[in-house]
């Protein structure tokens, strides 16, 4: 099977089905390659808003064919509208991006769909907001892209979307998709849980109480915003995988329980084992996040903190930034909060570690508050 080819890295025509954060995201990175793009969506606010934005043109009975067709509706609905596209446009790829591959796969098998054309994907790059309005041109620069072949699919299907994977910015990894469920499952759907369940103890705190919230609780929180319908759509739809992972993550919180019960309950405090089960849940954290890839997928890496207390005023970060770029360092990631009751932000500044001790010489120097 052929793909039709134009500008942008080789990719003819796309047409984007579904125009929320992930389709607009998409339209717009791609017409930043020169990818002619269509847009179509039920909502017809939400595709009007996302050509306003500039993520392509609204979809017309006269437009071209297109060579791929990427569906970025929610879950629920995906395997109906690839189906629906595999038909209405029968020289096209069609791909899709939902968050979960085997279920998608699986309807579009059990409807007795022929499959050739269809390579599923997901992009492993977000947003806690979702419509057209959160959509970044950027979203997937240098974010892992999962390519999903299967036995039916043409292989030029599959190069196709992994042609459209790298216009968009992203970084193609191929993936089984019951490798893919489990993968995410860990990474990604088991994480959304645990912030979700974290981020709903604080629901009923005193506003003093969650006023002492530190950049920690901000951490393993912050996905906790994400949409409740579409979440709820990705943990039913990947439920096997989710609960295999979770079931062990229950395992290991009774057994931090126990401890913890243990040194409850001990009028000494004795309880044998108990700081040994303490020790090694947070030495096995330590192992985990040190296998977290660095930016941009490149291998762990540790950055050293720079933290500068700021003035509240318009214009001091933006001092602050071009100062360390002046100082010849590249920030590699920061992290931003207001101190409490003053009016001043601290801003962590994420450096490679030789970079930290003269980026901080260079600072003070230039008459910026460094704090610990
Ligand atoms: N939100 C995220 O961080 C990520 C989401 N995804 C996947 O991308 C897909 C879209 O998610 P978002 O863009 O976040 O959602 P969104 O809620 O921002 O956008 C979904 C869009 O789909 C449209 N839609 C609803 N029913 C439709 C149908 N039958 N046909 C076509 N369009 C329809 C809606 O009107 C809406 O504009 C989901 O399958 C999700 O699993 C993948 C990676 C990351
Ligand atoms: O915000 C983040 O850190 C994410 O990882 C977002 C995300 C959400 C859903 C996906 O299917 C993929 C990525």
């Amino acid at each position: 099977m052929s793909v039709p080819r134009e500008a942008g890295r080789g990719l003819g025509p796309v047409l984007v089905v579904g125009t929320g954060l992930i389709g607009t995201s998409l339209g717009l990175a791609l017409r930043a390659e020169g990818v002619t793009v269509t847009l179509s969506d039920p909502s017809p606010t939400a595709c009007a808003l996302a050509r306003d934005l500039g993520a392509g043109a609204l979809e017309t009975a006269d437009d071209p064919e297109p060579a791929v067709v990427v569906v970025a509706a929610p879950p629920d609905v995906v395997g109906a509208v690839v189906a629906a596209r595999l038909a209405a446009h029968p020289h096209a790829v069609v791909t899709d991006v939902a968050s979960v591959k085997s279920a998608v796969l699986g309807d579009l098998l059990a409807a007795g769909v022929d499959v050739t054309r269809y390579v599923g994907s997901h992009p492993m790059a977000g947003r806690e907001r979702s419509g057209a309005i959160a959509g970044r041109a950027d979203l997937f620069q240098g974010r892992p892209w999962v390519v999903v072949p299967h036995e039916h699919s043409d292989p030029a299907a599959v190069e196709a979307v992994t042609v459209l994977a790298t216009a968009a910015g992203g970084a193609p990894v191929r993936m089984p998709a019951h490798e893919h469920d489990e993968a995410v499952a860990a990474v990604s759907h088991v994480p959304q849980v645990a912030a979700s369940l974290v981020a709903a103890r604080l629901r009923d705190l005193s506003t003093d109480a969650v006023g002492l919230a530190g950049q920690g609780v901000r951490d393993v929180t912050r996905i906790a915003a994400s949409d409740p319908a579409l979440w709820t759509q990705i943990l039913v739809g990947n439920a096997a995988a989710v609960s295999t992972v979770l079931g062990e993550l229950h395992t290991a919180i009774g057994e931090v329980l126990d401890a913890l019960d243990g040194l409850r309950e001990d009028a000494d405090a004795e309880a044998p084992g108990a700081r040994a089960t303490l020790a090694a849940m947070l030495a096995d954290g330590n192992a985990g996040h040190a296998r977290i890839p660095g930016k941009h997928g490149s291998s762990p890496t540790m950055y050293t903190t720079v933290t500068v207390l700021i003035p509240d005023e318009p214009g001091m970060l933006a001092r602050l930034f071009a100062d360390v770029g002046d100082e010849g360092v590249n920030i590699e990631d920061i992290r931003m909060e207001h101190a409490v009751g003053r009016l001043v932000g601290v801003v962590d500044l994420l450096v490679r570690p030789d970079a930290a001790d003269p980026l901080c010489a260079g600072l003070l120097a230039r008459g910026w508050n460094l704090t610990e």
